[in-house]
């Protein structure tokens, strides 16, 4: 893309609303508008991250053999008085009227939607097992929305449903979960860390939130420092395997990790006491497991093995999709801005022209930019004819991961120099090595 046709607000002073760095990054970097108290516009630039975070999400959960579907946002309220929850639900439910006087509702997660279209399709444990997702936006009518999109009104939300025909079977499908959200966060740049949590509105008495230790983190944690040790790698797993899944939730839940929720401080006392943590975290995930909890009262049932007609075990997984755009931002920035890890960037590269206007810099960039796009890689060209040092701010603040440097001088020696956002390490080279570099 070549900034000069490109939309990219980025603002020059620090916004006074903003309290957190994210929140501050993502506003001066042009990727987000506040149109309301926790309604944001996704501006090129923050929408571009917002779908590269969204393919992994889907990516990972392909990977699992969770199957992709899309609900709408907008849910009778018919379907939330079946299962009991729409008056428990509270403040936080926006409930609408439609022409006809209709209760609807902006759906703040979908168990019941999805428990309906189960219960309409499938009748045997033939079917079984079976996991359904979405990544859809979701309302929750927070009573202080803040932090940016950390805590929004209107969020976008990977929320995933799994039927299964007994709770072993269920079990089965929260650790595929655990696992595929540990790769998630991983090739995000991200360690999130799986803590015994609550089951709030949701339900349910097992469940996991994935924290990411931040110190602007909403949650209160509690860890035995081990448990920051653990990697998932590029490890390959059987998801089918009960045994394997379960080795992976054995060993990442094997050191005491709890949010404030269920924290124990007798248990935490027996870490030993130089491994003890308390710390902060961004919640950027949950699985549940809750039985019949939706299945029972609206009639979710499979005919069974043994010719019964029993209710399905169910459990759901979400995972902040655009919380996640927070929390990567919280993760990795430094005091000239956001440093993106490549799995996310908007761009794989920016390049800087020292002297627009000049035609051996103006064609090599242009060379540049065509071999790169040839390549497959998607560079930012920064065509402006503006100060070197102007372009230089833009392209740390908006964190590509590399950036390469075309001036008059040091093409007269045939070089461009490739630079390293996140180590600042900078080194001259031809322009074809540093393309290949890229690669
Ligand atoms: N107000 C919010 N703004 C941004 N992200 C949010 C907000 N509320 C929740 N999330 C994200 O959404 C994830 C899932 O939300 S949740 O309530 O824990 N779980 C559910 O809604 C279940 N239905 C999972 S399918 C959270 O872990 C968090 O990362």
């Amino acid at each position: 893309m070549r900034l000069s046709r490109y939309f990219l607000p980025v603002l020059k002073e620090d916004p006074k609303e903003a309290q957190i760095v994210s929140h501050r990054l993502m506003l001066r970097a042009g990727m987000i508008k506040q149109q309301t108290a926790g309604i944001y516009s996704w501006l090129p630039l923050g929408f571009k991250v917002l779908r590269r975070v969204e393919q992994i999400v889907h990516e990972e959960q392909q990977r699992a053999g969770h199957i992709p579907l899309l609900m709408p946002t907008l849910q009778s309220a018919d379907l939330w008085r079946e299962s009991g929850r729409y008056d428990d639900y509270g403040e936080e439910m926006l409930r609408i009227q439609d022409r006809h006087k209709r209760d609807l509702l902006y759906g703040p997660t979908n168990e019941e939607m999805i428990t309906d279209i189960f219960r309409s399709h499938v009748n045997s444990y033939k079917d079984l097992p079976l996991t359904l997702y979405h990544v859809q936006w979701k309302f929750r009518d927070e009573i202080r929305p803040r932090f940016g999109v950390m805590r929004g009104r209107e969020f976008l939300m990977k929320d995933g449903y799994n039927f299964d025909l007994t709770k072993e079977d269920a079990l089965h499908a929260y650790n595929r979960h655990l696992v595929s959200y540990l790769r998630t966060y991983e090739r995000m740049g991200l360690q999130a860390i799986p803590m015994r949590a609550d089951g709030g509105p949701i339900g349910g008495d097992y469940t996991h939130e994935f924290l990411v230790l931040a110190e602007t983190g909403e949650s209160e944690v509690f860890y035995d420092s081990q448990i920051t040790d653990l990697t998932f790698g590029d490890r390959q797993i059987n998801y089918d395997s009960v045994e394997q899944c379960q080795a992976v939730l054995e060993e990442f839940t094997s050191r005491y990790a709890r949010t404030d929720e269920t924290h124990d401080e007798a248990v935490f006392a027996e870490v030993p006491e130089e491994r003890r943590r308390t710390a902060r975290g961004i919640e950027v995930g949950q699985i549940f497991y809750f039985g019949t909890k939706y299945s029972e009262p609206m009639g979710a049932t499979v005919v069974g093995p043994d010719g019964q007609r029993v209710p399905v075990h169910m459990g759901s997984h979400g995972i902040g999709v655009s919380r996640l755009l927070g929390a990567i931002i919280e993760a990795n920035h430094d005091d000239r801005g956001i440093v993106w890890p490549e799995g996310v960037t908007p761009f794989h590269v920016g390049i800087v022209n020292l002297k627009q206007g000049d035609n051996s810099t103006d064609s090599a960039c242009d060379a540049i930019y065509a071999e790169l796009q040839a390549r497959g890689l998607d560079p930012l060209y920064d065509d402006r004819d503006d100060r070197a040092g102007a372009k230089f701010a833009t392209m740390d603040l908006i964190g590509l991961p590399w950036r390469i440097t075309v001036g008059p001088r040091g093409l007269a020696a045939n070089k461009v120099e490739l630079t390293n956002r996140r180590t600042g390490a900078t080194e001259e080279m031809s322009p074809k090595e540093a393309i290949a570099r890229l690669e």
